[in-house]
């Protein structure tokens, strides 16, 4: 039976890879991707931003929207201090088995939690579930039909702080044109555009980084 690009992501990290070796799985992602198939990770370029937003922030509560295969799960829980935990859903079950192998050839099992599921659904029950208080940074990656909801419903579920940083990728291309709006105009959030180009090709995307004000 034909394998699906996940399979073949994935068998390029085991290929490619060292197992426990973070940055190794992100350079195999990315060389696969560049190389041979194109895929909708954040990608090297945007990541490098992501990169330096995350070493900013230091947080010690990850939560992204969006898993995929876990290039960006990895790519953040690798620059994570000791006792962070960061929290990525996915609600497609194929691509969260892939993801947790990829996380496990990462050696990054015990800083990411994988729940399986729709965003709208699990969000609410960050605090009862995980024990979860407050995120300091939230990586929106998913459809980007649901960036604003989620945004509203992280607002009212309590789960933003004075500080917390929402990173949202893909905000020129495919575009989230509500969601910029909103967090350009609400008297709280502070927002920061970082330009870049869609993963792996030269067409404008870019990255757009928001302090809640509280
Ligand atoms: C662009 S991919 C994530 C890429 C990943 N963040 C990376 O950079 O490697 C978007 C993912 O979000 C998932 N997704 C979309 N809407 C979702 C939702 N409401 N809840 C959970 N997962 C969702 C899709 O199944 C897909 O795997
Ligand atoms: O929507 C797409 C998309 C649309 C059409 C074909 C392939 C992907 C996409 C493209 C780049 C992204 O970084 C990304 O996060 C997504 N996504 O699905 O969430
Ligand atoms: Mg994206």
């Amino acid at each position: 039976t034909q394998s699906t690009r996940p399979q073949r992501l994935l068998h390029a990290v085991q290929k490619n890879a060292t197992r426990g070796d973070p940055r190794s799985v992100v350079k195999a992602i990315d060389n696969f991707c560049r190389q041979k198939e194109w895929a909708m990770n954040v990608g090297d370029e945007k990541g490098c931003i992501l990169d330096s937003v995350v070493s900013e922030v230091n947080p010690v509560t990850v939560l992204e929207l969006g898993t995929y295969c876990g290039y960006s799960t990895v790519r953040i829980a690798s620059l994570l201090p000791p006792h962070a935990k960061l929290i990525t859903l996915e609600f497609n079950p194929d691509y969260a088995k892939i993801a947790r192998q990829v996380i496990a050839w990462a050696g990054l099992e015990d800083k990411i939690q994988l729940v399986e599921g729709p965003s709208g659904e699990w969000i609410p029950k960050m605090k009862e579930q995980f024990g979860v208080k407050t995120f300091d940074l939230v990586f929106l990656d998913h459809w980007k039909d649901r960036y604003l909801p989620d945004t509203k419903l992280l607002e009212d579920c309590g789960l933003l702080r004075k500080g917390s940083i929402l990173l949202a990728d893909n905000v020129i291309c495919p575009g989230t044109p509500d969601y910029l709006e909103y967090v350009r105009n609400s008297p709280r959030y502070k927002s920061q555009y970082f330009k870049s180009h869609l993963e792996y090709t030269k067409v404008e995307d870019g990255l757009e980084k928001s302090v809640f004000l509280g």
